[in-house]
């Protein structure tokens, strides 16, 4: 299984302002970890030098084994597009395009040859099979973030890194993306860290975070760094 991140007295500044401080956690391979905190804690700076999306100022990332912290800008950027996935809470999908076209074109950005047969698995979990023609404005909100986080998937990373992904839903709809990003974690071993305020019912494993720290959570074995 694959998707173990590991952060080691990871900090992020910017200027004068600390978004995280200090942080070591461990995130264990095919598990759906909710990173909750109120706004401005620093969970998207955590997701963010997690997924080698940004630098810390200070510390290390490990994912699977590479420190993607000591990777040149150049290798970071292929490092992430091959092995980390990210939805936000706008879908972000390009409303001329269908929604098949959608899901194929980071691969084809990437210059990465789709895996069709995981493609397949994941268009029909996220219950998109019939709905492939159709453009973004035709699909319902839920099914718009679906779309997203196939999309995400796509290049099968080896982590899925979810910001706030149902923070424009209402209840019902952020159910349904919420039921799937743990059906994929439980069915299919996929590592999913995701930053949320309030919605990690779905999720194995929390974290807290207040201040740039973590400072609790419900898996205290697999993390280090408080208390
Ligand atoms: N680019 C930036 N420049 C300056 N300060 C920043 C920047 N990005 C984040 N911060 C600050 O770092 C701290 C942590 O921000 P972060 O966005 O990680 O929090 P968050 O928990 O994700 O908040 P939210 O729930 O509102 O998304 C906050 O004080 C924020 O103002």
């Amino acid at each position: 299984m694959t998707g173990a991140v590991t952060l080691e007295h990871v900090s992020k500044f910017h200027g004068g302002t600390v978004a995280l401080d200090d942080v070591s956690l461990t995130v264990t391979a095919g598990r759906f970890l909710a990173v909750v905190g109120p706004p401005g804690s620093g969970k998207s700076a955590l997701l963010h030098c997690a997924s080698a999306l940004d630098l810390p100022t200070s510390g290390t990332v490990t994912v699977d084994g590479v420190d993607v912290t000591a990777l040149g800008e150049i290798e970071r950027d292929e490092w992430r597009r091959a092995n980390a996935g990210h939805v936000f809470p706008s879908c972000n999908l390009l409303p001329s395009l269908t929604v098949e076209q959608n899901l194929a074109l980071p691969l084809r950005l990437a210059r990465l040859r789709p895996d069709r047969a995981w493609l397949r698995e994941l268009v029909g979990r996220a219950g998109l099979a019939d709905r492939l023609h159709l453009r973004p404005a035709e699909l319902s909100g839920e099914q718009r973030q679906r779309a997203a986080v196939v999309r995400a998937l796509a290049a099968r990373p080896a982590v899925l890194f979810a910001d706030e992904p149902v923070g424009g839903l209402g209840p019902g709809p952020a159910a349904g993306v919420l039921d799937l990003l743990a059906e994929l974690a439980e069915d299919l071993g996929q590592t999913v860290v995701m930053a949320t305020r309030d919605a990690a019912a779905r999720a194995h494993d929390t974290l807290t975070m207040a201040g740039g720290k973590v400072v609790g959570g419900r898996a205290a074995h697999e993390a280090r760094g408080w208390g």
